[in-house]
C-alpha cells in the first residue's frame, strides 16, 4: 500500500517535470526559429492516419482520431510562430470511393470535433486558443456534396469566427484543387455572361481572386507527411508561386514541433539562398 502510494507521488512528480521540460523546449524551438522568416502561409496534406493505425494495431477510426490531435499541436505551433494562414486537405472530393463506415467515421468526426468547437466546450483548451489569437476558421471545397449536418456545423463555425481578425485556418473538405480552379473560372465567366466583366479584363490575379483562398495570404510552404511525394490535387494554383514543398517520411500522427522545424529552418535557409 504505502509502497504504492510512493510509486504514485514519484510518478506525479516526475510527470510534472517532464511536461516542463517539454514546454521549455517547444518555447526554446519556436524563439529559435522565429528568429528568422515564418511563411505566411502554410498548407499540410495529413497523410498517413491510416497506415498509423495498420502500424500501431488500433482502428483507421482511431488512427483519424490521432490525426485530428496532430492537427491541433500543429495549429497551436503554427500560430506560436505566428502564421498567419494554416490550410490543411482533411478530406478530399476522391475519399468519397472510400469505404463507407470510414468515410461515415470520418464525417462523424468532423462534425463531433467542430461541434465541440462551436459549442464552447474545452477541447483540450482549444476553444480558448481560438479565442486568444482571433483565429478564423473556413471550410473550403464542395461543400454541397458533405452531409447536411456536417456542412451545417462547417457553416456554423465559419459564420462564428468571421469577424475574427487573427490568423486563419481553411480546412479544405471535400476539396479537389482542379474543382476550386473550375469554380473560380465558373465565376469569372458568369460576370462576363451578365456584362458586369469585360473579357479582356481577365487576368491572373483576377482568378486568383476568385479561389477559395483568396483572403489568404500568398501560400509559401507546403507539407505532405507519410512519405508520398505527389501533391494529390492540393493548392495547385497556389502551389505554382515560389512555393516550397516538403515531403516528410513520418505518418501525419507522428508528425512533431521538431520535424516543423527542421522544415522552417530548410525554408529559411532557401529564402537566404534566393537573396544571394
Ligand atoms: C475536422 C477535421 C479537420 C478533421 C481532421 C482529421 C484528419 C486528420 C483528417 C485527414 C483524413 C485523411 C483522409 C487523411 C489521410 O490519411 P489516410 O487516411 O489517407 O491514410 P493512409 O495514407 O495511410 O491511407
Amino acid at each position: 500500500m504505502t509502497e504504492n502510494k510512493a510509486v504514485n507521488i514519484n510518478s506525479g512528480w516526475l510527470d510534472t517535470l517532464y511536461t516542463k521540460f517539454v514546454d521549455l523546449s517547444c518555447n526554446m524551438l519556436i524563439a529559435t526559429v522565429k528568429k528568422g522568416p515564418i511563411p505566411k502561409h502554410i498548407g499540410f496534406i495529413m497523410d498517413g492516419n491510416r497506415r498509423f493505425a495498420k502500424n500501431n494495431k488500433i482502428e483507421t477510426r482511431m488512427g483519424h482520431l490521432a490525426g485530428f490531435s496532430s492537427l491541433q499541436n500543429i495549429l497551436k505551433w503554427c500560430l506560436r510562430l505566428d502564421v498567419k494562414a494554416v490550410t490543411v486537405y482533411a478530406f478530399s472530393i476522391d475519399n468519397f470511393n472510400r469505404p463507407k463506415d470510414e468515410v461515415e467515421s470520418l464525417m462523424e468526426l468532423a462534425k463531433v470535433k467542430i461541434y465541440e468547437l462551436t459549442e464552447n466546450r474545452q477541447v483540450e483548451n482549444m476553444q480558448e486558443f481560438i479565442e486568444e489569437h482571433r483565429l478564423r476558421i473556413r471550410s473550403i471545397g464542395k461543400l454541397d456534396l458533405l452531409p447536411t449536418d456536417v456542412r451545417e456545423k462547417m457553416e456554423e463555425i465559419t459564420f462564428k469566427t468571421k469577424d475574427n481578425n487573427g490568423p486563419v485556418l481553411n480546412i479544405c473538405i471535400p476539396y479537389l484543387s482542379t474543382h476550386e480552379i473550375s469554380t473560380a473560372i465558373s465565376s469569372v465567366s458568369q460576370q462576363v455572361s451578365n456584362g458586369t466583366l469585360d473579357p479582356e479584363d481577365i487576368t491572373e490575379s483576377l482568378i486568383e481572386s476568385n479561389l477559395f483562398t483568396n483572403d489568404s495570404p500568398q501560400l509559401e510552404l507546403i507539407i505532405r507527411t507519410s512519405g508520398e511525394t505527389r501533391l494529390s490535387n492540393f493548392l495547385l494554383w497556389q502551389a505554382s508561386k515560389n512555393v516550397l514543398i516538403k515531403f516528410v517520411d513520418v505518418y501525419w500522427p507522428e508528425f512533431t514541433l521538431l520535424k516543423l522545424v527542421g522544415i522552417l529552418l530548410d525554408y529559411q535557409i532557401e529564402k537566404l539562398q534566393q537573396k544571394e
